[in-house]
């Protein structure tokens, strides 16, 4: 090439990152207008400073399908790979000055292509979803690529972490990739995500619903439990996220990142200086008096506390990561605040999908157990209390990561079996002196296995009142409390709940090593 030629080439790059540019800047321009920020800034937030790569920057949507908009680079969207506190990523950001950021072909292409590079290269990636879904005018081809997209997502689910942020709309059948990621982050005010709009629900249902209730943030975040987290702004949207991947690996092959922190001794648990005293005040002695369990969590983890996902749904039982030792740990608690901490179905879904998520991605799980049982009642029975509950059996029952629980107080019926039992395979289960691990609590449990011996005292003109206090301080003695169960091996130890940190940090430590070394396809059969 001459070298005239030459120079022309560079020019006509330097020309077309130029439009790229500029384009930017109006995208900019009209996103600050609503509010917002652009996708290419978004992108610059994530990442650490300096290190995206944009990839297919100078790509073009169909001729013909751009609106008319004349040359426009990058059909809507922003892709391309960087790092997040030095741990590369992938990335897509969608613009929604673009078409409303819809999806068509070259823009779906985009995404998928940096998709499928983070599955072969075992890195998360992180959506950024501004877009009205489909692109009208690309018709099926816009559809079938959709479909490409959630193909994807399950592909890669379990695989790398997916983390979606909801940025601006996210309508139709466009809100199913979020859905199939690991985590949804949406922002107060300005995400949107329904499966139909407003007007299309007042015309086939008659409801007149405004779009912040049907698919606000809020709403998400504690009515349908669809959002992870309600982020105030989105930068605060984006910190969460960079928290979120501090405590995941980059794959299913690897380990979660450890940071340093103060290791216990390893006479630990008698050491004063590593007890907590406030731990063994947290229980009330009335067995019906709340307290919070977050109190207990931030007692035993690391200074960093714990980071709560769908904290405002289902807040009978707390789920999010955290650390002991430095090492990612996941933590499910049933809440006495809420529900006296009974399991209901929501509380099951939200805990068995976390568990499947820690499970997934080698993050031990670590569960404080205060729980009455399952909520009773026609509306969880009739809506699926029987099928969704067994999805926390199920979640438990099949992990293979280490699995570490602490009876803080009540452990009855089926909720002792659910709540990450030594039956369903807890490597190590821990119980306060005052756990009461039975069918049932003692009052109930006395009015029914002694109702006739009550009847008579009734019927002979004796105390019942001092009758039944007896018999309920027997039943308490005898069957409610953590002796039994630790009779039996059920439970390992019984501490004193100042000295939950040393057993739960110890056990976690001797479990690192854990592996599920009983996969049959490596059997040595006798040959
Ligand atoms: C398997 C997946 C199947 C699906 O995704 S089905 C879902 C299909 N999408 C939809 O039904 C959403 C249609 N759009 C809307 O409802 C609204 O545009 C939306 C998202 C609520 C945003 O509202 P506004 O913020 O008021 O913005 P707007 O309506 O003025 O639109 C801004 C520009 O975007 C364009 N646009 C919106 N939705 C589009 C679409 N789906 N395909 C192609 N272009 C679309 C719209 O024409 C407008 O363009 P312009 O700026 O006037 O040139």
């Amino acid at each position: 090439m001459a070298v005239r030629e030459r120079e022309n080439a560079v020019k006509e790059l330097q020309r077309r990152q130029g439009v790229v540019i500029e384009q930017a800047e109006q995208s900019t321009y009209r996103q600050h207008a609503k509010g917002k920020l652009s996708a290419r800034r978004r992108v610059e937030l994530l990442l650490d400073p300096g290190s995206f790569v944009e990839l297919d920057a100078l790509s073009r949507s169909a001729e013909g399908t751009d609106g008319g908009g004349g040359e426009h680079y990058g059909d809507g969207v922003v892709t391309g790979y960087g790092t997040i506190d030095r741990r590369p990523v992938c990335v897509f950001s969608q613009d929604a000055t673009f078409m409303g950021g819809s999806l068509g072909e070259v823009h779906a292409r985009r995404i998928l292509k940096v998709m499928d590079l983070a599955l072969r290269t075992g890195r998360p990636i992180i959506g950024i979803n501004d877009g009205a879904g489909a692109r009208i005018q690309e018709g099926v081809v816009s559809q079938a690529l959709y479909a490409e997209i959630f193909h994807r997502n399950v592909k890669a689910s379990g695989v790398i972490p997916q983390i979606s942020l909801i940025m601006g709309y996210c309508a139709g059948g466009a809100a199913y990739s979020p859905a199939l990621t690991d985590f949804v982050v949406m922002v107060d005010q300005t995400s949107h995500m329904f499966i139909t709009g407003p007007d299309v629900v007042k015309a086939v249902t008659g409801e007149e619903i405004g779009v912040e209730e049907l698919g606000g943030a809020r709403t998400h975040s504690s009515v349908s439990g669809n959002a992870h987290y309600l982020a105030a702004d989105e930068q605060d949207a984006i910190d969460y996220v960079k928290d979120l991947l501090s405590f995941l690996p980059d794959n299913n092959a690897t380990f979660p990142p450890e940071y340093p922190s103060e290791t216990l001794t390893d006479d630990a648990v008698d050491s004063e200086a590593e007890r907590r005293p406030k731990l063994d005040r947290i229980v009330p002695t009335s067995p019906t008096q709340p307290y919070d369990m977050r109190d207990v969590i931030e007692q035993v983890v690391d200074d960093i506390g714990l980071v709560e996902i769908q904290e405002g749904y289902a807040p009978n039982i707390v789920v999010g990561f955290s650390r002991i030792e430095g090492a990612s740990v996941g933590v499910v608690a049933s809440q006495p605040l809420h529900l006296a901490g009974c399991l209901d179905i929501n509380a099951s879904e939200k805990a068995a999908r976390f568990v499947r998520t820690c499970n997934s991605f080698n993050v031990p799980v670590l569960t404080f157990v205060d729980v009455p049982g399952f909520l009773p009642g026609t509306e969880q029975e009739w809506t699926g209390i029987i099928r969704r509950g067994a999805k926390l059996i199920y979640a438990y029952a099949e992990a293979t990561v280490p699995l570490v629980t602490v009876i803080t107080r009540k452990a009855y019926g089926a909720g002792y079996d659910v709540l990450g039992s030594k039956h369903l395979g807890a490597d190590v289960n821990l119980a306060w002196p005052a756990a009461e691990i039975a069918v049932m609590g003692a009052a109930g449990a006395t009015d029914i296995v002694h109702r006739k011996k009550l009847a008579a005292v009734l019927a002979a003109g004796g105390d019942v009142d001092a009758a039944r206090e007896e018999l309920r301080r027997d039943y308490e003695d005898r069957l409610c409390n953590p002796y039994v169960a630790a009779d039996r091996g059920y439970i390992d130890a019984v501490i004193q709940p100042s000295s939950t940190r040393s057993h739960v940090a110890r056990a976690l430590r001797m479990l690192r090593s854990k592996r599920d070394l009983t996969r049959t396809e490596r059997g040595n059969m006798p040959l």
